[in-house]
């Protein structure tokens, strides 16, 4: 009895277990039923995994036209990447808005020359004289200048433009002459001694020759070379200079040289207006990427990675100013009516390896440092003495190292982003 009892409840139990398993499978199943129809039949069509077609004909259509819609959603993305591309090309080419340019009267409105006014500084001295509201003509053979310096201003009715070598004769009118051309860098001036001495001397003669002839004052860009390896520290004007007539520099040192006197042999017998500036190292944007100078070189292989090259010992020092206090310096001198030369120079000395660790830092690298060969008659020190400027002038350089180097970098960084999208190396 006892026995049929338990056989009674053990197939109860199992009865009620195999109840649950049912409802429990039942409703799991339900449920899921449910999520598929919620879900666009679309998003739930999965290719199989062997590679083949689904076989039932609904869900090979909906997959069909999913794959449809995929490649044209691909090809539409690609074609708006396109058509973006254009847009931007485009864009590059419209005119952009000028520069704000002051108005000025037609007496106060001079004709102004810059010659190299396609160079590093001539561009700047550009971009100053036009906002002022002057008309200005740019004459440069592009040697060292570059088009794009001065892009900004082409078409503006006080821009003009002439592609000339000023050894040849120039005919204009002019109440100004601003003469900066000729290559200013070291490696550029010694490429061809011989084109830089012409352009020192004829050049300046035709200059001169213009200058007289028209009757317009001329400021002759004269360098802190022409006191050669200074044994007088810092750099007064009355100091004659230490220069070697026959050395590889002396084609710019002695030509310039030349020049100062060529000026001063005009203002005295022709009675021309004449202004000197001997200029001091200068850095800043527009630098040519190939110029060669410390600035440049230092700032470009930092950015590559590569090691920055200083030349001989490091100890030789320098003083650096930015861009836009020259032209400061050189309009002040322009306006003045100063005859003898004028040092334009920032006074704030460094060696050559301070400069580089400087730099370094700035540009946030950790490239090495190397030492080369010494360059032949490299000045040792120099620092411009600044006394007449301050006094004559009411100028002195504002913008600190730092600061004039950001620019600088920020510069050459955008440089050299757009000479690789360019496919130069
Ligand atoms: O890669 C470099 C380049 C230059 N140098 C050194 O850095 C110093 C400055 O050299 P730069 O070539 O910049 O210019 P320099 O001072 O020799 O000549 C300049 O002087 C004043 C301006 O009138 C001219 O722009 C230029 O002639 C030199 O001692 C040179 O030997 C390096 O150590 N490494």
């Amino acid at each position: 009895m006892v026995l049929i009892w338990r056989l009674r409840v053990v197939l109860q139990l199992l009865c009620f277990s195999l109840l649950l398993i049912a409802i429990v499978f039942l409703a799991n199943g339900e449920f899921r039923g449910k999520e598929i129809s919620q879900k666009p039949v679309i998003k739930e069509i999965k290719a199989p995994v062997d590679g083949s077609e689904p076989k039932n004909d609904d869900i090979s259509k909906a997959y069909l036209r999913w794959k449809i819609d995929k490649k044209e959603l691909i090809d539409a993305k690609s074609r708006i990447y396109l058509l973006e591309q254009k847009v931007k090309s485009l864009e590059a080419k419209l005119p952009k808005p000028y520069p704000h340019v002051k108005f000025l009267s037609y007496r106060a409105k001079k004709r102004i020359l810059v010659t190299g006014g396609a160079g590093f500084v001539g561009s700047h001295l550009v971009d100053r004289l036009i906002m002022q509201g002057h008309e200005v003509i740019v004459v440069d053979n592009f040697f060292t200048g570059s088009k794009r310096n001065v892009d900004h201003w082409v078409g503006h009715e006080n821009f003009e433009i002439i592609h000339q070598d000023i050894v040849n004769p120039l005919y204009i009118e002019v109440d100004e002459i601003y003469h900066l051309a000729s290559p200013a860098s070291p490696p550029h001036y010694m490429y061809n001694p011989v084109k830089t001495i012409k352009t020192n001397t004829i050049g300046t003669i035709n200059m001169l020759a213009l200058a007289k002839r028209v009757g317009a004052k001329i400021l002759i860009a004269s360098t802190s070379e022409v006191y050669g390896d200074p044994e007088i520290h810092p750099q007064p004007e009355s100091y004659w200079g230490h220069v070697n007539p026959i050395g590889p520099r002396s084609c710019y040192d002695e030509g310039k040289r030349v020049s100062e006197s060529l000026a001063f042999a005009y203002a005295k017998h022709y009675h021309v207006a004449v202004r000197i500036a001997r200029i001091f190292n200068t850095y800043g944007p527009r630098m040519h990427m190939d110029d060669g100078r410390v600035v440049s070189n230092f700032i470009l292989q930092a950015l590559r990675n590569k090691t920055i090259t200083v030349y001989g010992h490091g100890n030789q020092t320098r003083s650096f100013q930015y861009v836009t206090d020259l032209i400061d310096g050189l309009v002040a001198l322009m306006a003045s009516n100063y005859t003898h030369p004028v040092n334009l120079g920032n006074p704030v000395e460094y060696s050559i390896m301070e400069f580089a660790v400087y730099i370094k830092k700035l540009v946030g690298r950790n490239n090495p440092i190397g030492s080369t060969e010494a360059v032949e008659d490299d000045p040792q020190r120099r620092k411009p003495d600044i006394t007449i400027a301050r006094k004559t002038l009411k100028w002195e350089p504002k913008v600190p190292l730092e600061e004039g180097l950001m620019k600088t970098i920020d510069y050459f960084r955008e440089e050299l982003a757009r000479s690789l999208n360019e496919g130069y190396t």
